[in-house]
Parts: structure tokens; sequence; C-alpha cells
């Protein structure tokens, strides 16, 4: 088994690993790209040749690799012989020291194999999960557990230099997984589950049903099963529909999904991918699991995404908040099997084990471990980007400050948490890859170490060590062949660009001025070299040590794979600067030192003296640097003693130290200042972007109920206008109408004038009937005025007066000859009571018998318009009377003589009014 040659100084150890054909060879493309055989003194191939399709302008090219793996390899070959045991070894230190950060990286085509390599599939580890199976199984007992040791979690706190929020692994959990037996259970506490077998026939691995929270197989954990599988968003792509773009994919199963139709193998999700001839209910009609990545949970939001992220019973009215709790997996993969590796640990040192999480996305850096929060802005869930930076803590050595870390105790609690972070990790289905990463993925594995000889510093003793860094970058493509569009195109854009500068910062040998010019760049090149402000404080770190693994499908598309394998052969060619050390400084500066008489300037051909910094940024004002060679005395050429030209030489070489670390220091200043600059831009930069945000929420909030208002009152003016014009309508409609009427009135007036003459004639019958009535009444009277004494007359004539006295009733009232005095009062007219008689009345001749019922009369007759109107009510007791009812015959009689004026309805009911109040 091949591993690592230690003495190579090569930053990268590259391997190509080649995938099978998706559908399998028979339905493979063209293949482009030939594996050239072992040569002689090899016994693996490590050259490929790539022969351009039906494009003879292009060359063949040929390419050469650490070792190139063929479709045929495992994941166990590909473990051995990439030598992570190796890579762990050096950061376990076996042989004491701080040990040596390791990189494990993938780099290829979309849908070329990268997750399935790194992080695994539904049955099968990736190089990942065997990486931590090594790591705790060769830590054994020298491993601390927060459990064992609760001085534990605020130790590696104190000694923390990144500004990371640390938790241990059981509280961690808690707040990420559901545990079904402990639900109910107030305890931030839980059980972990734990290994209790290995199985060769069956993958993966079960946990007893006492660490099931006593759920076995058969109880909630199917119910689980049955939900673990989550919904990856196809919004903004175009992919159509295809073997490799189902709606529902499973590159993550400990999410829930409310479908129970779709169903999953006795696998949690995180770490298998679905083989895309399964995606449509394949051997079994199951759905398999893809592998591990699905949207974050803003991403989610943002596309309205149906996610399985939300526990069972949960989906309805649940918000999609971050706090959401995911199903605990109870199985894991347990092949390939490893039992028999383990690499050796410091027996004189204890460690301790802490797990960090995030990823590069849209050139930025956002923590997988913290959940996201929401925006007040705009009510999404986002996370906050994190900064790549030195700390007060780490000032000679970049980190990504701020991060969640976990420190676990064991493997399983290990495989929990890069579970809980893969979920957060966004992906996206296309049209090369139904599960397609968005983002590069960065899995950190910090083996913290000190030794138990420090035991004089306490339980708090402080930490130092090395970490092993799992790097999934996503894919680059081709719009055309990935069929995306939107926001995935854009993600895409930012994929490329960034592994473009990846290629540029390996063709330029990782020079310092392409390492800044992507996050992604920044995070594997800035660590990778040893750092001269380090190397002056003498804190010297080993260079890190990397494998990339390159992944290419030989029948995919042609220009995509000659880009990466180009980039990976680059890789290949980065070397690590040795770092001299001090005695070789100087050695070197003896030997090129002039003469001793002539030695009056400084050794170093960059830096000159006096320093003077650049441009306007103002550097912390510092002592300037004393120039140190002035002092030396020359040492005298005629000495002749070897002795005297060492010790001269010696006294020379550490003035230059003093004046070269004084410089050091001076520039490490210039550069924090700078560094605390760009980062307080950068922060002021996003909180203005946030700014920006909630002001343009409020603008837009402000513009609608302003919009809304002012729709409200040019509503409220348009009905006001509306019912003008209506009413103007009608009255225009009722004066053509009257119009209309008159005109016909006047076409049927000869028509009417028959029937007025008919009715004047009706009229005068009833005046007739009323006088014969009125002259019966009169002769009544008079009979009972006859009746009266004559002192009881005197009234009428005192009144009396003949004027009204009609020529008719004169004669009448002569025949009678009676002397009668009425008893009628004005008021009683109408009624025609009988008045009592008056007091001191007389008696009356005809002529006043006369005058009076003239008189009568002509009360009767003024009265009969008031009688009309009288009668119209119900009133008035006056109507009861039949008298009444006579007198409104009469004077209907006479009314009805007069033209009667037709009122418009409203008068009519004004004099109505009127009537009431009498
Ligand atoms: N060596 C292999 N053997 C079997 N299946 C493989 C192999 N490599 C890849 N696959 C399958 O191909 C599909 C795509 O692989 P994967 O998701 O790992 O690609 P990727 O390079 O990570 O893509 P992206 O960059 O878009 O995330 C998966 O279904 C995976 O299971």
């Amino acid at each position: 088994m091949p591993g690592l040659t230690p003495k190579n100084t090569n930053l990268f150890q590259v391997f190509l690993r080649l995938r099978p054909p998706p559908g399998g060879a028979a339905n493979a493309g063209e293949r482009f790209l030939t594996v050239e055989p072992a040569e002689d003194d090899d016994t693996t191939p490590k050259h490929i040749t790539l022969n351009p399709p039906n494009d003879r302008r292009r060359a063949v090219e040929k390419f050469a690799f650490t070792q190139v793996f063929e479709e045929e390899a495992t994941q166990l070959d590909v473990f051995h012989c990439t030598g992570v045991a190796d890579l762990v070894k050096g950061v376990l230190a076996p042989t004491g020291g701080d040990g040596t950060d390791a990189l494990l990286a993938t780099l290829g085509v979309t849908g070329s194999g990268k997750s399935h390599t790194i992080l695994g599939s539904r049955s099968q580890r990736g190089l990942t999960q065997l990486a931590l199976d090594v790591i705790f199984r060769s830590l054994g007992d020298n491993l601390v557990d927060c459990d064992a040791n609760p001085a534990l979690e605020p130790s590696i706190i104190a000694s923390d230099s990144s500004e990371a929020a640390i938790f241990s692994a059981p509280a961690f959990l808690d707040t990420v997984f559901t545990d079904p037996s402990t639900s109910f259970r107030a305890s931030s506490r839980a059980q972990t589950p734990m290994i209790v077998g290995s199985s060769r026939s069956s993958p993966p691995q079960t946990f007893s049903p006492q660490e099931q929270g006593q759920n076995g197989p058969s109880g909630p954990d199917c119910a689980w099963r049955e939900k673990s599988l989550r919904i990856v968003s196809r919004e903004d792509s175009v992919a159509p529909s295809s073997p490799l773009t189902p709606v529902i994919s499973s590159k993550i199963c400990d999410a829930v999904l409310s479908s129970r139709s779709i169903h999953f193998h006795n696998t949690p999700r995180g770490f298998w991918h679905r083989q895309p001839q399964q995606a449509h209910g394949g051997p079994g009609g199951k759905q398999a699991p893809k592998h591990f990545m699905a949207p974050t949970e803003s991403i989610r939001l943002k596309k309205g995404t149906k996610t399985a992220s939300q526990p069972q019973g949960e989906s309805g009215n649940r918000p999609q908040t971050p706090s959401r709790k995911l199903h605990r997996p109870s199985t894991f993969p347990q092949q390939p099997d490893i039992g028999a590796l383990s690499v050796s640990c410091d027996p004189s040192a204890e460690y301790a084990v802490v797990i960090s999480m995030y990823e590069v996305y849209n050139d930025r850096i956002f923590d997988l471990l913290t959940p996201a929060v929401k925006s007040a802005a705009t009510k999404e869930f986002r996370r906050r980007p994190l900064l790549f930076k030195p700390t007060e803590g780490s000032p000679d050595r970049k980190v990504v400050a701020g991060l969640r870390k976990v420190i676990c105790g064991n493997l399983q609690q290990a495989l929990m948490v890069l579970e809980a972070g893969l979920h957060e990790r966004r992906v996206t289905g296309t049209g090369s890859n139904s599960v397609s990463s968005r983002s590069h993925g960065f899995f950190s594995v910090e083996v913290k170490k000190r030794l138990k000889s420090n035991r004089k510093y306490g339980a708090n003793g402080p930490w130092n060590g090395s970490a092993l860094t799992v790097v999934d970058l996503a894919g680059s493509e081709r719009a055309r062949d990935a069929k995306t569009a939107g926001a995935t195109l854009a993600e895409a854009g930012k994929i490329n660009e960034s592994l473009m500068y990846l290629g540029q910062c390996l063709q330029m040998q990782s020079d310092a001025s392409h390492k800044d010019k992507c996050k992604l760049t920044e995070l594997l090149f800035s660590n990778s070299y040893p750092s001269a402000s380090a190397h002056a404080s003498g804190r010297h770190r080993n260079p890190q040590k990397a494998v990339m693994i390159v992944t290419a499908d030989p029948h995919g598309d042609y220009n995509a794979t000659s880009q990466i394998l180009r980039y990976g052969a680059l890789a290949r060619e980065v070397t690590v600067p040795r770092v001299p050390s001090i005695t070789q400084t100087i050695l070197a500066a003896t030997a090129q030192a002039p003469p001793a008489s002539s030695y009056t300037s400084p050794t170093s051909p960059t830096l000159t003296r006096p320093f003077s910094p650049p441009g306007s940024v103002k550097y912390p004002k510092l002592h300037s640097p004393p120039n140190i060679m002035r002092n030396i005395s020359p040492v005298s050429s005629n000495s002749g003693s070897t002795s005297d030209l060492h010790r001269s030489t010696m006294e020379a070489a550490a003035l230059e130290i003093a004046r070269l670390s004084e410089e050091a220091e001076y520039l490490r200043q210039a550069l924090d200042s700078e560094r605390a600059a760009r980062q307080e831009a950068e922060s002021h930069l996003l909180s203005m972007e946030d700014r920006m945000i909630e002001l343009e929420q409020v603008i837009r909030e402000d513009c609608t109920n302003e919009f809304e208002q002012r729709l409200d009152i040019e509503m409220a003016r348009w009905r006001a206008t509306m019912q003008v014009e209506m009413e103007r309508g009608e009255e225009h409609w009722g004066r053509k109408i009257e119009v209309f009427e008159r005109s016909l009135g006047m076409q049927m007036n000869g028509d009417e004038d028959e029937e007025d003459e008919d009715k004047e004639n009706m009229l005068v019958e009833d005046i007739h009937q009323e006088n014969e009535r009125l002259r019966w009444e009169n002769d009544a009277l008079r009979r009972e005025i006859s009746g009266f004494s004559p002192t009881k007359r005197m009234p009428l004539q005192e009144r009396g007066g003949e004027a009204g006295l009609s020529a008719r009733t004169r004669p009448a009232t002569a025949e009678t000859g009676s002397p009668r005095t009425p008893r009628m009062t004005r008021s009683g007219a109408g009624s025609r009571g009988v008045a009592p008689p008056a007091r001191g009345s007389r008696t009356t001749t005809g002529d006043d018998e006369h005058s009076l019922l003239s008189r009568m009369e002509m009360l009767r007759v003024s009265d009969a318009p008031t009688m009309t109107t009288t009668t119209t009510t119900t009133k008035t007791t006056r109507t009861t009377t039949a008298r009444a009812a006579t007198a409104r015959t009469s004077a209907t009689a006479t009314a009805s003589t007069r033209k009667v004026r037709r009122l418009p309805a409203k008068k009519w009911n004004a004099v109505n009014d009127d009537d009431d109040m009498f």
C-alpha cells in the first residue's frame, strides 16, 4: 500500500479518480480519456491522455498525476492509496510536537464524483468518515471527553484563538436533533448513540435499542426512515425531468418528508449517494437517497422549497425557522471496514477533537453549524458571513473567525455533527447533477493536544495541535449542459470564477497577489506556507500536507474536464518553499558577507533601510530600526586570528538577526493595521448592506401605504361623481318623460275636454243634490229655531246682516215664517254642531233667519278646503261625524269647480305634514 513520501516538498499530492458512466458502459458516450499503462518501475498508472473528440485543431493533451484511479477503484482503494492515514498521523503527531495540518480536497467537473468520493454513498463511507474513524480509533484512551472531564470545555474555550462559540457534542446535538425517547425530557444532555457492532453483510451501522431510546428498527425509527428524505428545489433550474433531475431528491436524508409514499433504505441520509438509475424507483421500487447536501434554510425559504427538515407533525404550521430539529440518525454505513487500521498517537499527550463546518458560497464564508437568523428587514433567514482573518490569539495565521465548534468525544458524535452541517449546505438540481453542490464545503477536524505532564497548569492547561480539513469543492459547470438559469446560473458563475482563481493561483505558484483574489484561494493557500511573522516570532509550524483528488468522467464534457485536469496538473507543480532555519540564515549571511573591513551595508536584498511604508496608509509609529550595522566596529584586517574573525562574524550575524526581526515586526504591525482597516471596512459594508435592505423595505411599505390612501381618496371621489351623474341622469330623464307626457297630453287634449264636460255635469248634479240636502237641513234648523224663545234669537240679530243671503233662500225662509235662533259657532261650522242657546238672545225676524243661513252658507263654503284637507287625516275627530261627511261632499263639490293643480309627490308629503300639525 503506497503512502505519501514525506520528503516531497510539493504542496499537493494530486490523484485522479475516474467515475464509471452513470447509465452503464452501454449508454456511455464517446470516451475521450485514456489511462496510460504503468511504466516499468511503477505499479500504478500515473498518466492519462485526453483526445479531443471531433476537433482536430486541438492537440492531444497528456497529464501526470501522483496516481490514477480507474473506474473500478473502490472507496477503500482511494482511502489507502491517497494516504489519508498518513495525513491523520501527521495531525496526531505521535512523535511529539504540535503536528502537521492536513488538507484533503476534491476538484472536478459537476457530477464527476467529488462528493461521492469524499463523503460516500448510501452504503459506502467516504474519505471523511474513514478519516474520522481512524482518528478516534487511534486516539483511544488518550482522547478526553466532555462527559468524563467537565473542565475540558472551558479549557478548550480558553485556548481557542478563532473567536469561536464552542459546545460539547451532546449539548450541540440536542439543539439540532430530536430524540424519540427523550422528546419530553427537558435535559439538554441527550444520550449519544454508540456503535455496537459491525457486520460485513449489513453495511449500515446500527445502534442498540437502548441507545435508540428503546426504539429499535421497527419503532419510531421506521417512521423516521420513511421521512428521511428532503426535497431539493428545482425552482430556478430549467433542467428537464430526467433520471438525473428528479423532483424529489435525496441528497440528504435525515430531514423529514411529509409524503410517506417515498421510502428510504435502512439508512440515514447524510452519507449516501442515490444511484441515478434508482431515482425513479430503481430496484425494489425504493427511492434511494442521494448524498449529503441540501439547500440551506434561507435558500429554501427564498425559493419556497418544501423541505423535509421539519419533524413529523410540524410540517403544517411550523414556521420555517432554523430552530427546527432533525431526526436523530440511528444508523450509518460501516463499509469499507478499516477496523484493522490505526495509527499511533503521542502516548504522553492527551487529545480533544473539535469539529467545525463552513461553506464558501458566492465568495462568502458561512457557518454550517450556526442556524440562520431571521433578518428584521427582509423577514428571511440569513446567515452572517464570517471573516477569514488573523485574530488576537492567532496573529500569524488566518482563521475563520466566529465559527461554532463542537467538541466530540467519539466517532458517533462526530458523524452526527457532520450530518447536521451537511444538512445546511446548499445544493440544487441541475441538468448535470440532480443534487449538485452549490458551495465549496469545508469540514475541519481540529485535533487538540497537550502533554499530560503539563498538568502543572491544572485542568485548564493550554491546548495546541493541528487540523485535518476536508474540502468538497463545488463542481465547475457549463450553463449549456447544466441547463441552469436565474440564481442557479449566477451560483454557477461564482463557482466557475472561484475555480478560475484557483487555477490562476496554482499557475502562479500560490503567488500572494492571487491568493487573496477570492475566499476559496485564501482559505486553501493562506496557511499553506510558513508565515514570516511566525518564523520571526519563533512560532514555527510545519507546512501543511495536502492531498487533492481530481475526479473526472471520461465520457463527460471534454472542455470542462480538460480545464479541470489542467488545474490538477498545476496543483501538482506547486511546491512549498523551504524555510531556512536561523542557523542556516546565519551561515548564509556569513558565507555571503564581504570582508569584514568593508562591511557597512545590510545584507538583506529585499529590505532597504530606512523602511518607508508605501502610500498614505497610517502605520503605527515605531522607533526607526536602529542602524545596527553602522555601529559594528570594522573587523581589523590584520587581527589574523580565526577565532576573532568568527566572533565578529557571529556578532554581525546576531545584529543582523536583530535588525531583521525588528523590521519584520514593523511590517507585521503595518500589515495588521491594514488588515484591521480592511475588516472594519468590510463589516461596515455589510452593515450598510443590511441598512439598505431595511431602508428599502421601509420605503416600499411607505409607498404601499400612500398608494392605498390615494386609491381610497380617488375611489371616494369617483363614487361621489358617479352619484351626481346618476342623479343628473335621472333628472334629465324625468324632464324628458315630462316633456313626453306633455306632448302626449296635448294630443289627448280633445279627449280630456269631453271628459271634463262629463265631470262638470256630474259635479253640477252633485251640487244640486247637496243643495237639496242643505235645504232640507235648513228647514230642519228653521223648525228647530222656531221652537226657541224670541229672546234667544237676539244674538243672531246682533250679528246678523243680510249679506250673503241668497235670493233663493229668502223666499224659503219667508215661507216657513218661524222665528229661529241658530246655535252655531264658527268653530263648529265644519261639524255643523248645534251650539247651546246664547244668553240674552232676542227674537229674530225672517230676515235674520236668512242672514243666518246666508252666513252659515258662507262659513261652510269658505271652510271647505280646510275640511278637505282635514279629512285626509285620521287624527281629527271632526271627520268622524256624519255632518263632516256631508260637509266634505259639499266642499268637494265647491272645490271641484277650481282648477286642481297637480303637485309633485314631495309637495303632497309636505301638505300632509302640515296637516299633522293641526
Ligand atoms: N466512483 C463512483 N461510483 C459510483 N457512482 C458514482 C461515482 N462517482 C460518482 N458517482 C455518482 O454520480 C453522481 C454524481 O456524483 P457527485 O454528486 O459525487 O458529483 P459531484 O462531483 O459532487 O457533483 P457537484 O459538483 O455537482 O456536487 C452521484 O449519484 C454519485 O453517486
